[in-house]
This record gives structure tokens, C-alpha cells and sequence, in this order.
């Protein structure tokens, strides 16, 4: 590359070119609007299939104003592909914009280092509004030269672009024509994050059409994660995207807390599915005193007996709990109608039908129906169930004061229960009265158009021509939020791809979720089993995909570690051993210092030895088992230098994935014991 500073300077010269192009396609696309709208000798039809394409581009030149042009394509014949968000053209220069969905702008997303296709080189533009502040390079066709010195370049913190020395095994992950599932598992620095990422940027690219309508769901462990890769996409996939911890699964609640592990284990596990339809089925309650129901004549009880016998019938239906209220009250009013007539004492038919009706409409009848079959929200059910109902049912160890304090645990359970308790109604009448507002609108619209022109008898009025429902069809559809906005909040939203990381940590009842929100499986699932922290987390990904779909899933693997020194995997590799004694280390691609041990008396010690260890440049970390940053909370990130502090008070997964985190220097340190060697500091000897 060229002088920085001249070629930034060349660029912004470009892209003023670009903007007057753009300004001038749309000023003639407003003129030749504005000509249409004055223009009445064409038939109506015809001017508005005009107005509205003209219409459309405008939008569409109006939208693509910020952010013009956002990459650049060298290619080995010398020529530049610009692309963007719209395709711009002139006579005397040809092309000077590719718009970001043509098949000229493909390499741009898809070149790598492993595979250029005849790309050198990618520049990604960077700025704000119209003005070009800066620019970065991939040189493409990358040499081993140059990711050994990617390798060994200071970390800031946030996941880099690889694309530029992306390896073969890793191409070949990121491109899989797979249409299911894929699980991609490999060592600690192997990549498989940022293959994930990738990944997900090449699908989003390759299949547009589908995922631009469905969206991708990115699950990853904790949210210092999602911080790290949230500069790995690029720009055009960010709205399709929708990035969660397992904790955000479930819309309206955020989760962070962590259960006890033997409380993990029982929520994480398929058995919690009948304490749920236990928890269900003991809201579907029968009156410890009759509930009174005063008729015209007599007054008839809601007796436990009545209630059993409409619930018994009720349940009969098979229907989800919220959707079965409306059957449990006529159940409940026809249940009453016997012992009502008796005790009037007449059972004339017109008696009898006369007491049903009245039965039916009887509000009493309706209060003994909402407090025996309550309308139940799934944070409701369980709030309830964790505050005080899971003791009269047999789970104390489920008891908490606060019912609500929601964990991480709890939200594949939410979800579930939302699928036993069904609609509860309320997002089904909140639409209604969305309709009816909408609908008020359009013929307030309406009604405005009329009285506004001044109108001949035998002239058609606007009302005649458009009805206010399909006025509030138009409306209804112009929904402003992108994809990821709309995605997040429904629980019910089916995605296109569905893509997690640190898959080993995910539970049963996790799997449950995310098979929901993806009907079509199509999923990039990654993860490292001898990782694995949670003991109710995958152990075996045949068994936990098994049900969903049988063996048609495949698995990669990637085997080079792209993070650690090979000095700090030959200390890694102990815990590992330990940990899953079937698994093999990835081998490193490079060398460097050798980990360095020490012991100190006390925890006051510490402080000195941390501030030594402090580098003058790059990112550093101490990770201890009590935290603040815990072998669970640093998965899936890592740091130049680390300091692992009493590793033999983790478990081994948790000390293998502690000491992998250091891209350059590590440092293991214990608090107490006597020796210096690295076994006894370790504790392992
Ligand atoms: N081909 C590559 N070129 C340059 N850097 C790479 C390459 N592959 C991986 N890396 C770098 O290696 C580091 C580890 O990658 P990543 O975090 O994706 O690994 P991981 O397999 O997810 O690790 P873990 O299991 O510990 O979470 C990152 O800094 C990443 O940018």
C-alpha cells in the first residue's frame, strides 16, 4: 500500500464522486415524480405503478446516504470493484458503485486467504454520515510469514478480522454446503469463534434471500463474549443478526445469575419437564370452600366435587392450559346446572335450558372460573412454583424467597412453560386493538381526503375506491424495526440459522430452546467437550442432538491452535489429560516463553506480584476460582498475558481452559503450600 494519508485522500476523493452521483439520481428521480404526479393524461393505474417505482428509488437512494460505499475489491487483472448500498452508474465512467446483492460484489464477503478468488486485496471503509474517516486492508493470499506476525500482534481486547490468513481446515468449516447440522469442535484457540463468525457473515451473504427474511440467532457463553466478536461481522449483517447469551432466551428477561449446581443439574435435565406439568396441573385448583353462586331463585355452590368434574372434563380436551379456560367455564356453568335444578326443584326443559343461560352468562360462575383456572403468564406459573407452591408439591430444593429472581437455568423453563400454558390471549387481543386503531385511523384518513376536496356528485370519492381495512392493511405492514428488533422480542420467532458457540455448556433443556427457535436445522454448533464447565452441559453431542435429528448431523474438527505459545499448551495439556483423557491437544503454531510459577504466604502478597506481572503493552487478566474473572466468566476470550492464581482449586476443565487464555505470557501462582515447582503450584503432583 501507498502513502496512508494520499491514499485516504484519493479515496475521499472517490467517494464525493460517488455522492454527486447519488445526488443527482436523485434528483431525477424526485423530478420525474413530480412530473408523474402533475401529469393526468395517463390512466390512474398507470401513474400510480410509475409514482410508485419512482417512489421506491428515491427511498432506496435516500436509505443507501449514510455508509455509501463500504468496500473495496482489488482483483489479480488489476481492475476495483467498489461496493455499497446501491448500484451507481454514469456514462462516461461505467460503474461506480456495485451494489452489496449483485454477483460482482461476492468476493468481497466470501474471498479468503485460504480460497482469494482472485482477489489481493479487501478494504473496508470506515466513517460517519457522508464523511470517509478511515480504512483498513486484508492483504489476501496471505503466506505463513504473515499470520505468524497476525499471531503475534498484541490483542486489543476485541476479537480481529481473520479473514485475511484464514487457514484451509477453517475455509472448509466456514463454506460447508451443509444445509444441517454442523458441529465444528477443536481445542482451545483453534479458531472455531471466529470460524463461527465467519461462518455466519458467509451464510448470511450466500443465502440473502432466506436469512434476510429470517434472520440468524448467535448464542454465545457470557456477554464479555458477545463484546469481543461484535466487531467481527460485517456492517450488512448486523440487522439480520441477533446476538444472546443463553441467559436472554427468553424475551422480557435478562438472566445472569447462576444456580447452585445441584439446582443446575435438575433444571438442566429433560426430568423437569414433568415438574412443569406437575406446576401446571396444580393451578388447575378445586375450591376449599364452595364458592356461591346466587341465581334468580337459589343460590347453587361451586362445590370441590362441580369444580373436579368440569376439570376432569376439561382436561379431557387435551388442550394447552391458557387456551383451555374458555372450555373449563362452560364446563364449570354445564357442571352446575343439575345440582341447580335441584335444588329449584323443577326440571322443565325450558327450566332447565332458561337456568343454563343463566349460568353461562352468570358473572360469579366466571369469577369461580378465573380463580380455579387462572389465566397464567409463564413467569407467573413459575414465580409462583419457585415461592411457595414447589414445597406442597415435593420440590423444597426448588424453593427460593424471591420467586422471580430469575437464572440462567430458568429460561429454557420459561420457554417451556409458554408452550404448556399457551396463548394466554393478551398478545392476541393487544393485536386486536392494534387492528381496530389502525382501521380507526385509515377511515379517519378517509373521511379527511373527502371533506378536504371539493368534490362533484358524479365524481368517485376516495372511500369508494379504498376501503380502510386495506388502508390498514398498507399501514400495518410498514413495520420500521430491522429484523433483529423484531426477532428479539418474539419468542416465537422461527430463524433462518441458528449459530452457538461454547456448545458444550449447553443442558437438555437448552437444546429444547434452540431447537425451537430453529424448525429447519440449520445450525454451525461449536464447542469443545473437554471445555466443558456444566455438569449438565453436552458431554456427548450425539445423544443431545439425537432427538432433533437422529444422525444426520456432521462434525469437523480443527486441530491448530492459533492463541497459545506450544510451552503453555505442553502445560495446558496436564489438565486436559485430566479432564477428558480421550482428547488431543491441538498443536501450536508457535513458540515462546516458557510459564513461570511462584508461590506466595498469603493473598496480601499477591497485589506486588500482580503489579510485576502487569505488561507494558497488550491485554492482561488474572483469573482466580472465586473471581472476579472466574475460569467460567474468561471461556471463550483471552488476553497476551495471564496470570492463573490457585489452579488447583479448580476443577481440571476449569484449569485447561484458564491456562489457554494467554496468547503470550502466563504466569500460575498459589496462595499457601510451600514449593516453587510448577507440579506443586499446580497441585497436581
Ligand atoms: N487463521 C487465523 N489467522 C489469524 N488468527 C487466527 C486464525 N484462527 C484463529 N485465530 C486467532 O486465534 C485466536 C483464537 O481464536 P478463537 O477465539 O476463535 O478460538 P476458539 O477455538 O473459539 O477458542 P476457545 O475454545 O478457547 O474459545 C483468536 O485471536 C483468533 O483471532
Amino acid at each position: 500500500m501507498g502513502n496512508p494519508s494520499v491514499e485516504l485522500a484519493a479515496e475521499r476523493a472517490r467517494s464525493a464522486e460517488r455522492y454527486r452521483r447519488l445526488d443527482a439520481e436523485r434528483a431525477e428521480a424526485r423530478r420525474r415524480l413530480d412530473a408523474v404526479l402533475a401529469d393526468h393524461t395517463d390512466l390512474p393505474w398507470q401513474r400510480e405503478v410509475a409514482a410508485r417505482t419512482l417512489t421506491d428509488r428515491l427511498a432506496g437512494l435516500t436509505a443507501a446516504d449514510s455508509g455509501l460505499c463500504f468496500g473495496r475489491t482489488d482483483h489479480v487483472d488489476g481492475g476495483t470493484t467498489y461496493v455499497g448500498r446501491t448500484g451507481l452508474a454514469d456514462d462516461e465512467q461505467g460503474t461506480l458503485l456495485v451494489d452489496w446483492r449483485a454477483p460482482a460484489a461476492r468476493p468481497f464477503y466470501t474471498a479468503t486467504g485460504a480460497r482469494p478468488e482472485g482477489v489481493t486485496r479487501r478494504r473496508h471503509f470506515h466513517g460517519r454520515g457522508r464523511v470517509l474517516e478511515e480504512f483498513h486492508d486484508d492483504e489476501l493470499g496471505a503466506d505463513r510469514s504473515s499470520l505468524l506476525r497476525a499471531l503475534a500482534a498484541p490483542r486489543d481486547g476485541e476479537m480481529r478480522d481473520i479473514v485475511a490468513t484464514i487457514q484451509a481446515e477453517q475455509d472448509e468449516v466456514i463454506r460447508l454446503g451443509h444445509r444441517g447440522v454442523l458441529v465444528v469442535e477443536g481445542g482451545p484457540g483453534t479458531g472455531k469463534t471466529a470460524v463461527a463468525l465467519h461462518r455466519t457473515a458467509y451464510l448470511l451473504y450466500a443465502h440473502r434471500d432466506r436469512l434476510s427474511r429470517s434472520g440468524v440467532l448467535l448464542v454465545g457463553p457470557n456477554p464479555l463474549f458477545l463484546r469481543h466478536v461484535g466487531r467481527v461481522l460485517p456492517s450488512l449483517g448486523e440487522n439480520d443478526v441477533v446476538f444472546a447469551t443463553p441467559g436472554e432466551l427468553f424475551p422480557g428477561v435478562v438472566a445472569v445469575a447462576e444456580d447452585e449446581p445441584e439446582v443446575r443439574g435438575l433444571k438442566g435435565g429433560l426430568g423437569v419437564l414433568d415438574v412443569l406439568r406437575e406446576a401446571v396441573a396444580d393451578r388447575q385448583e378445586l375450591p376449599d370452600d364452595p364458592l356461591p353462586v346466587e341465581l334468580e331463585d337459589v343460590t347453587v355452590p361451586v362445590t370441590a366435587a362441580v369444580a373436579e368434574v368440569a376439570r376432569t372434563r376439561t382436561r379431557e380436551l387435551g388442550l394447552r392450559h391458557n387456551a383451555a379456560r374458555s372450555a373449563f367455564h362452560r364446563h364449570l356453568a354445564e357442571a352446575l346446572v343439575e345440582p341447580a335444578v335441584a335444588l329449584i326443584g323443577f326440571d322443565w326443559p325450558e327450566l332447565v335450558a332458561d337456568v343454563r343461560r343463566e349460568l353461562r352468562a352468570h358473572p360469579a360462575v366466571r369469577a369461580a372460573a378465573d380463580r380455579l383456572w387462572p389465566e397464567l403468564t409463564p413467569q407467573r406459573l413459575l414465580a409462583d412454583f419457585y415461592g411457595g407452591r414447589c414445597l406442597a408439591l415435593g420440590y423444597p430444593e426448588l424453593h427460593r424467597e424471591r420467586g422471580d429472581a430469575w437464572t440462567v437455568s430458568d429460561v429454557p423453563l420459561l420457554d417451556e412453560a409458554a408452550e404448556l400454558l399457551g396463548d394466554d390471549g393478551s398478545a392476541t387481543r393487544a393485536a386486536r386493538a392494534r387492528r381496530r386503531a389502525d382501521v380507526e385511523y385509515a377511515q379517519g384518513v378517509l373521511h379527511v381526503i373527502d371533506t378536504d376536496a371539493e368534490l362533484h356528485e358524479e365524481e368517485l370519492r376516495a372511500v369508494d375506491l379504498v376501503h380502510a381495512e386495506w388502508l390498514a392493511d398498507r399501514h400495518e405492514t410498514r413495520d420500521h424495526r430491522s429484523l433483529a428488533e423484531r426477532a428479539e422480542v418474539d419468542r416465537e420467532w422461527v430463524y433462518g440459522h441458528v449459530v452457538v458457540d461454547e456448545a458444550q455448556e449447553l443442558s437438555e433443556m437448552d437444546w429444547r430452546v434452540l431447537m425451537r427457535r430453529c424448525p429447519s436445522r440449520s445450525m454451525t454448533i461449536v464447542g469443545d467437550r473437554a471445555q466443558r464447565q456444566s455438569e449438565c452441559g453436552t458431554a456427548d453431542w450425539g445423544r443431545a442432538l439425537g432427538p432433533y435429528v437422529a444422525d444426520r448431523w456432521v462434525h469437523r474438527t480443527l486441530t491448530v491452535n492459533y492463541r497459545s505459545t506450544e510451552e503453555i499448551m505442553t502445560l495446558a495439556a496436564e489438565s486436559l489429560a485430566e479432564a477428558d483423557p480421550t482428547a488431543v491437544p491441538p498443536t501450536s503454531v508457535r513458540h515462546g516463553e516458557e510459564p513461570w510459577f511462584a508461590t506466595v504466604a498469603e493473598a496480601g502478597e499477591l497485589e506486588s506480584l500482580i503489579a510485576e506481572a502487569r505488561p507494558q503493552d497488550g491485554t492482561f487478566a488474572v483469573i482466580t476460582p472465586d473471581g472476579p474473572l472466574t475460569p467460567k466468566r474468561a471461556k471463550g476470550v483471552e488476553f497476551d498475558d495471564v496470570l492463573v492464581i490457585d489452579p488447583h482449586r479448580m476443577t481440571p476443565a476449569e484449569r485447561y481452559v484458564a491456562l489457554t487464555r494467554a496468547t503470550r505470557r502466563l504466569g500460575v501462582v498459589r496462595i499457601g503450600g510451600g514449593g516453587r515447582g510448577g507440579g506443586e503450584v499446580m497441585g497436581e503432583r
